[in-house]
């Protein structure tokens, strides 16, 4: 769309300019054109008062003398040297008027002069001749003229009468001069200029017509005198010169032949002794290839050519962006492909620096739930993986990542998490290091997935094998193995201890009395307060049914101590179950009966030592119930 209204714009400039340029040298060629066509018809103008000026001339000679002499008139006329100064006269001569009463005598006179065969011609009577009697130079064709009556002519007369009446100069109209042969003929015209009798023009036209003697007077053959005005000066201009309106009757005079199709036409009406005169001026082909310029073309050719670079550039440079828009698009749908990709994950996932405090790169939306942090507050550096991980926790992953790094594997390492409303999450991470080709470790790329309820079921699986599911107390199991550690440790340090076997008296009239619920209930309640009758650190067992198992570490540096504080710690059990039981609405009170024994260093076996607190309990069952019996431990 650009291209093309640059285009647009950029080929109406062009137009635009070489149509301007084109008026403009149009204009000048047009200017430079009239200023000549001006020049030339001041040319003429000045031209033809020349020839005027020489008539006065004549005129003056004749006003000067009564008569002037044939030999007068022809050494005024040479001394004029017309042929070099003003080239293009046919003749300069004097015409006398003679009335027909006395032509016999003008005849006479001028057959005397030596011209016997004078005659006037045209033959015929008329009441007026103008018959030429001078006409300078006397020779050649101008001989033809000698005698010739001027006012035979309607067209010379016509001048003659104006140029009488008038007093001034008078141009003729186109005619044919006497002085014509057959070849070459040339229109013709002449200016004549009255004398007068008696020196001086007369004021009225009838004092004048009364006082007329004769004409000075010029014949021009058109072609002759226009080629010696304007030959060299006009070479590049056509001019045609009518005598009146422009027609092919009126031409006086055309340079060559016109042509129609002339760029330049001036037209200049030339007033030249009382008779209008139309010049036409036509540019020639010379004119127009002197003056044309190529100017205007150039720039259309090269606005034209711009116009198009610019076209071709502006729809390349569009091209380019639609494909990079296409691209730029096809970028952002695979990269939200990508990041729906990667949200959609069932974990986080991240770039972050390889070094704690792991300053994140990218992270998935997914971390807010580990965290409380958003994902771009870990992009924007107000925080990192380091603010969340457990501080025990750091080394082993410093030290997960590191062996990868050495053995350039993945890593998986599980640490965890507390996030900022105090939850703490375990989480599962695996994850790569971005080595460049020269080695340089940049960035880790990994997968986060919670795996906090994992970790709970297996820890529920672990409970279930070490714990008695009703009291929350270890089992059997758990109880033997701690039972081992206490007989390790006892070995260690030589420090000895005690094992206490509870078993509740007549547990099963619970039971049947008040249902198995309020016996579940009854033994858990035995649990609680089996545990507030010991240390934190001692360890109170279930091993099933109405059984518990109490092992009290530590309690003296022989075995008859450590028997002696059991037994005391037995006592003081006894005395807390004997304590009455809520059981619903109902109050039960419960007994028990303890057997005692003591551990040292000299016990091997876990099983055998409660074995032994277990015959215990049963001397106290068979001594009455509800009450302690003690059997000492080895001694060692
Ligand atoms: N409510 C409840 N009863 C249990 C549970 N485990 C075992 N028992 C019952 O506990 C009773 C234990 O009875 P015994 O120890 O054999 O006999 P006793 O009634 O206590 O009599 P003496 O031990 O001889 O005093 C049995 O009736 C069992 O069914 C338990 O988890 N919950």
């Amino acid at each position: 769309m650009a291209a093309w209204l640059a285009l647009a714009i950029g080929l109406a400039l062009s137009i635009g300019l070489w149509q301007f340029f084109n008026n403009h040298f149009a204009n000048r060629a047009q200017e430079q054109f009239a200023n000549r066509a001006e020049a030339a018809r001041n040319v003429l103008l000045s031209r033809m008062d020349a020839y005027t000026q020489v008539l006065r001339g004549g005129a003056a000679l004749f006003a000067a003398s009564t008569a002037v002499s044939r030999e007068e008139w022809h050494d005024y006329v040479a001394s004029l040297n017309l042929a070099d100064s003003l080239p293009g006269i046919q003749g300069t001569g004097f015409a006398e008027m003679v009335p027909a009463a006395q032509l016999q005598e003008h005849l006479a006179a001028v057959r005397a002069a030596g011209f016997p065969d004078y005659r006037i011609h045209p033959p015929g009577e008329r009441a007026l001749y103008a018959s030429i009697l001078y006409l300078e130079p006397f020779s050649g064709r101008n001989l033809q003229a000698f005698g010739y009556d001027m006012y035979a002519d309607p067209v010379r007369r016509e001048a003659m009468q104006r140029a009488c009446d008038t007093g001034r100069p008078a141009l003729s109209g186109k005619t044919t001069l006497v002085q014509e042969t057959s070849t070459d003929v040339q229109p013709g015209f002449l200016i004549y200029l009255p004398v007068y009798r008696g020196g001086r023009t007369p004021n009225g036209v009838d004092e004048r017509r009364a006082a007329l003697r004769g004409f000075v007077y010029s014949p021009f053959r058109s072609d002759d005198m226009m080629r010696s005005i304007f030959a060299t000066d006009l070479a590049d201009t056509g001019i045609e010169l009518f005598d009146g309106s422009i027609s092919a009757g009126n031409l006086l005079y055309a340079s060559g032949t016109p042509s129609g199709d002339a760029r330049h036409v001036v037209v200049h009406p030339i007033e030249i002794a009382g008779r209008q005169w139309l010049a036409r001026f036509s540019s020639t082909r010379a004119f127009e290839t002197a003056n044309f310029s190529a100017e205007p073309d150039l720039i259309l050719i090269g606005g034209l050519a711009l116009s198009l670079m610019l076209f071709s550039v502006i729809s390349i440079n569009a091209r380019h962006r639609q494909r990079l828009y296409a691209a730029a698009t096809r970028l952002a749908q695979t990269r939200d492909e990508f990041r729906t990709l990667v949200e959609n994950i069932p974990g986080v996932v991240f770039r972050c620096e390889i070094e704690a405090p792991w300053v994140v790169m990218h992270v998935s939306q997914n971390i807010a739930a580990l965290t409380g942090a958003t994902p771009d507050e870990f992009t924007s550096g107000h925080a990192s993986f380091g603010d969340f991980i457990l501080p025990e926790d750091r080394q082993r992953i410093e030290s997960a990542i590191e062996a990868a790094y050495q053995q350039h594997t993945a890593y998986e390492v599980e640490y965890r998490m507390r996030a900022r409303d105090g939850r703490i999450h375990w989480v599962s991470e695996r994850g790569r290091i971005y080595v460049t080709e020269d080695g340089s470790a940049l960035w880790l790329d990994g997968v986060i997935i919670d795996v906090t309820e994992r970790k709970a079921a297996e820890d529920a699986i672990r409970n279930l094998a070490f714990v008695d599911t009703l009291t929350h107390l270890p089992n059997r199991r758990f109880l033997l193995d701690r039972l081992r550690q206490g007989l390790a440790g006892s070995r260690r340090h030589g420090r000895h201890g005690a094992l206490l076997f509870v078993d509740l008296d007549h547990f099963k009239q619970v039971n049947d009395t008040y249902g198995h619920e309020a016996g579940d209930k009854l033994l858990c309640e035995v649990a609680r307060r089996l545990k507030q009758c010991v240390r934190e650190g001692d360890t109170v067992a279930r091993l099933g049914g109405d059984e518990f198992v109490v092992l009290l570490e530590e309690l003296g540096d022989n075995g008859g101590e450590a028997c002696e504080k059991g037994a005391l710690i037995a006592e003081k059990i006894r005395s807390a179950i004997n304590a009455p039981f809520e059981l619903g609405d109902a109050r039960h009170t419960c007994t028990p009966s303890i057997g005692v024994t003591g551990y040292g260093p000299g016990d091997e076996s876990a099983e055998a030592l409660l074995r032994r607190a277990d015959a215990a309990m049963y001397c106290a069952k068979a001594s009455g119930r509800n009450r302690c019996e003690a059997i000492d431990g080895a001694e060692g």
